[in-house]
């Protein structure tokens, strides 16, 4: 579907729409459901994985779509979008941004702007996952067109912690001249709102939306503690 890109003018929430092959809701029919509630309900865009996800996505509505493709290859920690591969797959699939790694890891921040590259000539738009400052700040100069805390505690050197980081959000805010995205561990409402406050252009909610097998844990996890 042609995309509508007006609803990224305003700020927003993207919802993730993402269930791997071990997850109850995997498959491009459940995420395209989830897709569809997401625009009824005033999302303003998708942020989703895989090939047939994209697609199945991109035929229903007509949001921006964030697209990426985890994959994991032996020897190496980066999985989301590592190669070229991916990238090319993801323009194939008529996603209009690419989310990929940008972090400082493995010479990545040396090879990324081929990526980038590439999707700039397809006509594609970047989202970088970034795990620390020094990494948003590099991905702006390397030409990622958004910056998203992604990242943030899935690097062993970033802050390792169990909410949002609203630090990075705000710091990246203050320098970068691009959006900054917050996302990454963002349950609450009122942490979505307190993200717009560090100075997020965008807030991604994942998990807490489309992922039921995490929520309802959180619900029988919260009842043990009072039940033991
Ligand atoms: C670290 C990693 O692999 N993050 C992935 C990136 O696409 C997804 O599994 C997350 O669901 C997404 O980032 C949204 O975050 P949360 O589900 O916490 O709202």
């Amino acid at each position: 579907m042609q995309t509508n890109y007006s609803t990224f003018s305003k700020r927003g929430l993207i919802v993730s729409c993402q269930a791997l092959e071990d997850e109850p809701l995997h498959g491009g029919d459940t995420m395209r459901k989830m897709a569809i509630a997401a625009q009824m309900s005033g999302a303003i865009g998708i942020r989703t994985n895989g090939v047939t996800d994209i697609r199945f996505i991109k035929e229903a509505i007509d949001l921006p779509v964030i697209g990426l493709i985890k994959r994991n290859i032996s020897g190496s920690d980066i999985f989301i979008t590592p190669t070229m591969d991916e990238v090319k797959a993801i323009v194939e699939a008529g996603a209009d941004i690419v989310a990929l790694d940008v972090t400082d890891r493995e010479g990545r921040l040396e090879r990324v702007i081929e990526l980038i590259t590439y999707a700039h000539h397809a006509g594609v738009r970047v989202m970088a996952d970034v795990s620390t400052f020094e990494e948003g700040v590099a991905a702006e100069q390397l030409g990622a067109d958004f910056i998203g805390t992604t990242l943030s505690g899935y690097t062993p050197y970033s802050r390792q912690l169990k909410e949002p980081d609203f630090d990075l959000v705000r710091q990246l805010s203050k320098v970068v001249h691009v959006p900054v995205v917050a996302e990454g561990r963002i349950w609450t409402p009122e942490e979505a709102v307190k993200a717009l406050e560090a100075g997020a252009a965008y807030v991604v909610v994942g998990s807490a939306i489309t992922r039921p097998q995490l929520i309802i844990r959180r619900y029988v996890e919260a009842l043990q503690m009072q039940i033991s």
